[in-house]
């Protein structure tokens, strides 16, 4: 699995978390006896990123729409781990450290900077959209962490650049339950000259990482069966996840160190009761227990415990079990086609349309996903892409609507050094170059500039692009899949689309019906409660909330959906959602709601009476939300990118915000 740096999956296992089974148990010295990262990044940052040691070092921070670009992916993740963080947060405070959270390729999308030492910190670049890639800045704690993809502490000197002598810092992964790398937790405080302080650091951000993944990977694999392992130093981090069938389909990082596993599928893919000489029927019977088995010659003791029965999806209406039209049962299918039909619940028409698309994967037809926001647009595309020979290969996302016009551009092609006053130094890679080898994903595609539709073209014709500013084309193998909440014909018909691109990008169309449409509601919100409360008890709904639940319009679909049982869950006793733990245009649907895709006719003249009421509660919900986008789009069950197009057509205008 790549790790969005060029690292092998074997590398990156190799870097090792702790020191697996030669670990001496003291964060010292292991951190020391790790210390050979320190001379490998200097390599890398003479050698490779070309950078002086003398050079004062300009740190590059982002403007507040791109750290709110960056910071989408995460999003999720965030919430999940909220608690935890809280933790954290506290522990730094108190310690005189800021914390800071960043992407997979080192921008800064979230901080915590409460400690005394916070604001000068911050002044000194500690803050919210700095960018720390390595090859920018040179040797620091989160873009060593990332290019390393391991826990590392960067403290004075450890710095390549004399510039960031002052700080010290430890920084650890954090790791999506597919084992990709989605950011890195960083602590970083001035340096006292004080190692071991800085070795406790790197052992709590580690633990905390460690946490966070086994958090995320419980949730995603709620529906397998989980064993822990468990011995006096590991709690319960260290697991592993694996189907009805018995195959192994996921392990933590923590559980394939334990087992001093050289990669992921060491493990990943073998079946469970051959990996570990133990029945499925044996755990479920005593669980826990203390097991010994040999795994690659060497011997292993641990505590195993099974999870109780996982969480099977509601039952099967009868009705829908009996239709002779549907596709095979989903456990006769191709597991790797599991996230499609999971994405098309349990709805006839829907199914068959994953059917037939798992039919088109790997022939290489582009795909046009068409839908109204918050239809699932993004998770079908992520689901193709988890489907096809491309898995293990970068899934891209470009949101064509929220960009800037201006930056489009450079950000699908990237630049060449020097291109851009303002620009960073190095040059940039661009999105279609960062997705060779796996998929772009073209959201809104509707939204791209006419200019654009004509490089994009021939891009897709001729497989190659040349960067701003650059004379060389580079080579690239990409996947495109097109998402539109658009009617793209009709906009071929106007003439603000181009025929030429819209036949090249829609050979196969996937039509995403409204979540009022579909015919599984009662489903997806049971499949979606089950998904809000990881590890916990599952909620349950009293029959007049669900009724509500099923009758409601949902003009934002599936992500109204999610952000109305997110607030559900908050109000609810923790066992049971009542009618009046839903919000009020649910509770009380004769509030006017925001429709997210007015007719086209509409958008284009604002000032509709119709339009003005949405002026009015586009303004009373920014307010609330102290103009912060991301909630704003949350608290109107809309996307971050229909809201910023609404705010354009109402000549709305954002002020700054804070993280
Ligand atoms: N089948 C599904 N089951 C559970 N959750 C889903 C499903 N489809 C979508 N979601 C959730 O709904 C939200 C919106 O999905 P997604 O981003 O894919 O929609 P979209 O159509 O791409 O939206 P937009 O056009 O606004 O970008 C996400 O939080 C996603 O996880």
């Amino acid at each position: 699995m790549s790790n969005g740096h060029g690292a092998s999956e074997e590398e990156n296992m190799r870097h090792t978390r702790k020191s697996g089974s030669s670990s001496s148990q003291d964060p010292f010295l292991d951190e020391r006896a790790n210390a050979s990262y320190i001379k490998t990044s200097w390599e890398r940052c003479k050698d490779k990123h070309r950078i002086s040691p003398q050079r004062k070092v300009e740190l590059h921070t982002l403007t507040e729409n791109e750290i709110r670009e960056k910071r989408e992916p995460l999003e999720q993740l965030l919430f999940d781990s909220a608690p935890i963080l809280e933790r954290v947060r506290r522990i730094a405070k108190q310690s005189g450290y800021s914390v800071l959270i960043s992407d997979a390729e080192g921008a800064t999308v979230k901080t915590f900077t409460d400690s005394d030492l916070a604001l000068e910190l911050q002044s000194k670049g500690i803050r919210l959209g700095t960018l720390w890639q390595e090859a920018i800045v040179g040797t620091n704690g989160l873009g060593t962490c990332l290019e390393e993809n391991r826990p590392v502490t960067v403290d004075a000197s450890d710095h390549y650049s004399k510039t960031l002598h002052s700080f010290s810092c430890s920084a650890a992964p954090l790791i999506g339950a597919d084992g990709a790398v989605l950011g890195a937790l960083d602590m970083s405080t001035f340096a006292s000259g004080n190692r071991m302080t800085q070795a406790l650091a790197l052992n709590f951000v580690t633990e905390t990482a460690d946490e966070i993944e086994a958090l995320i990977f419980r949730k995603a694999y709620r529906s397998q069966y989980v064993v822990s392992l468990t011995d006096s130093f590991h709690a319960t981090t260290s697991l592993i996840a694996f189907n009805e069938a018995g195959t192994i389909v996921a392990a933590t990082t923590p559980a394939l160190l334990q087992l001093n596993c050289r990669n992921r599928y060491d493990l990943v893919g073998k079946n469970f009761k051959d990996a570990f000489n133990i029945s499925i029927d044996k755990l479920t019977e005593a669980s826990p227990l203390i097991h010994r088995f040999l795994m690659n010659g060497q011997e292993y003791q641990y505590q195993m415990a099974l999870n109780a029965t996982p969480l099977q999806s509601q039952p099967r209406q009868p009705s829908i079990l009996h239709s002779p039209s549907l596709p095979p049962a989903r456990s006769a299918l191709n597991t790797s086609h599991q996230k499609l039909f999971e994405a098309a619940g349990e709805d006839p028409a829907l199914l068959q349309q994953a059917k037939r698309c798992t039919r088109i994967i790997d022939k290489g037809l582009s795909v046009l996903l068409q839908g109204e926001t918050g239809t699932g647009k993004e998770v079908w595309a992520r689901a193709i892409h988890d489907a096809s020979d491309r898995k293990n290969k970068p899934f891209v996302t470009v949101n064509c609507a929220a960009i800037p016009e201006s930056l489009i551009e450079s950000e699908l092609f990237g630049y060449g050094a020097g291109t851009f006053t303002g620009g960073l130094k190095s040059g940039k890679i661009g999105k279609i170059e960062a997705s060779n080898g796996g998929t772009l994903f073209l959201d809104e595609i509707g939204d791209m500039p006419t200019e654009l539709q004509a490089r994009l073209l021939r891009v897709l014709a001729e497989s190659e692009i040349v960067p701003l500013g650059e004379v060389k084309p580079v080579p690239v193998d990409i996947n495109v899949i097109c998402a539109t909440h658009r009617d793209l014909e009709h906009y071929v018909s106007k003439g603000d689309f181009r025929k030429d691109l819209y036949y090249r990008i829609s050979m196969f169309k996937v039509a995403l019906p409204s979540l009022k449409d579909r015919d599984d509601k009662r489903h997806l919100v049971h499949k979606i409660l089950d998904g809000l409360k990881p590890g916990d008890a599952p909620i349950s709904l009293s029959p007049r909330a669900e009724e509500a639940l099923t009758n409601y319009p949902w003009p934002g679909n599936i992500r109204q959906l999610k952000n109305v049982l997110q607030y559900a869950v908050c109000m609810s006793d923790g066992e049971r959602i009542q009618l009046d733990d839903l919000p009020d245009e649910v509770f009380k649907p004769c509030d006017a709601d925001i429709v997210p895709d007015l007719p086209e006719a509409h958008s284009d003249h604002p000032g509709s009476s119709y339009s003005s009421s949405e002026r009015e509660r586009l303004i009373a919900t920014l307010e609330q939300n102290r103009w912060i986008v991301t909630r704003a789009a949350k608290a109107l069950g809309v996307s971050r990118s229909t809201l910023h197009r609404k705010i354009k057509m109402h000549g709305l205008l954002l002020e700054p915000q804070e993280s």
